[in-house]
């Protein structure tokens, strides 16, 4: 039986933009936390993190060896959805039958991401909902407007929020998430293939021919969800593409921004998730499939790679 969480040392696994927020603001609260990044990096030993209500560093402990960890009670995931072999390496170390883990992604494929090293009773899939920017591999700026954190109303979930709480940016708990899931990989399989392939923010979407393919994607998506059990009426075609209007006017996405710094694309997860979806219930998702294809050929070329920052450059001057 797992206790509450106390001030029980924390592991985080992935100390990239999500991975520092949350180490950040749980060792504010006084949890002893240990990052776990990637092999032979250099250590970090503490983390600054900035908010609206300023900015504050705390010690944290580095690790880049899963070989050099022991055992946690509570260990957060947070690598990118491409990076779950190493994300695995860390939790056969890390994870025995009192281990919670909480796995902060996009996507819906939080408990296969960590399986089989850890069972399903002991995963808190946790949809990410606040902004996390990292600027140096020690600092990191979050804005949020509403609850960070979405996790469902199960066992596992009912376990880990007290400690989710403790990061103050705020949980909501759902009896359904199957559909919070799917609301949010209707934006990411669509946001984030948009913004990256044409190395345009948000303001692409105000193009009526990205517009049209949008909605088309959109509702491919959206009928893969329901297959999968999420409840997502017609309307919620527009309430993504609403909500994507109203970010601010310099937003882009997590995949531009990859791309932009050469980083592999986080696209199998999401885009490529609904497409085997798609494949699994027998729907054709057609348009999906190819703007898929187009993001996986950007991924494999390191020359589009090194280009894209340079486009994005020249697009922004004009
Ligand atoms: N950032 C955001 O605002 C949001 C992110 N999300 C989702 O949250 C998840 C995490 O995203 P984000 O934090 O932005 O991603 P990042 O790319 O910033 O972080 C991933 C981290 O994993 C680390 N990593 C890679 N390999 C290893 C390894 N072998 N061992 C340990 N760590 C490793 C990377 O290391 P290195 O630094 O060396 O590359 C990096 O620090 C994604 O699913 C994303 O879609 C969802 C909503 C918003
Ligand atoms: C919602 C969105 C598009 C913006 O933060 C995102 O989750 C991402 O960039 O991956």
């Amino acid at each position: 039986m797992l206790s509450t969480p106390g001030r029980d040392p924390v592991a985080v696994v992935g100390p990239g933009a999500v991975g520092l927020a949350l180490a950040a603001r749980l060792a504010g609260q006084g949890h002893p936390v240990t990052l776990c990044g990637r092999p032979g990096t250099a250590p970090v030993s503490a983390v600054t993190s900035s908010d609206e209500h300023g900015m504050r560093t705390v010690d944290v402990e580095w690790r880049s060896e899963p070989a050099r960890v022991h055992l946690f009670r509570w260990v957060v995931v947070a690598t990118k959805l491409h990076q779950g072999d190493a994300a695995r390496a860390w939790l056969e170390r890390l994870v025995d039958s009192d281990t919670l883990v909480v796995v902060a992604q996009n996507g819906i494929e939080h408990r296969e991401l960590v399986a089989p090293h850890v069972p399903r009773h002991q995963v808190v899939p946790a949809l990410v909902h606040f902004n996390a920017e990292r600027h140096d591999r020690d600092r990191v700026e979050i804005r949020q407007d509403g609850p960070g954190l979405v996790i469902g109303d199960d066992g596992p979930g009912r376990r880990a929020r007290p400690l989710l709480d403790r990061t103050g940016l705020g949980v909501r708990i759902v009896t359904d998430f199957t559909t919070a899931a799917w609301r949010k990989l209707m934006v990411n399989a669509v946001a984030n293939p948009l913004t990256a392939l044409t190395c345009r923010r948000v303001e692409v979407f105000a193009d009526p021919s990205v517009r049209n393919l949008a909605v088309t994607m959109l509702a491919e998506v959206a009928a893969v969800g329901r297959a999968e059990g999420a409840r997502l009426p017609a309307e919620a075609v527009e309430d993504v593409l609403a909500w994507i209007d109203a970010r601010p006017a310099g937003a882009g996405s997590s995949m531009l921004a990859d791309r932009l710094a050469g980083r592999r694309l986080e696209y199998d997860g999401l885009l490529g998730a609904v497409v085997r979806r798609a494949r699994t219930h027998a729907l054709a998702a057609p348009v999906c499939t190819a703007v898929l294809a187009l993001v996986a050929a950007l991924d494999t070329a390191p020359s589009t790679r090194a280009a894209a920052h340079d486009t994005f450059k020249n697009q922004e001057q004009q």
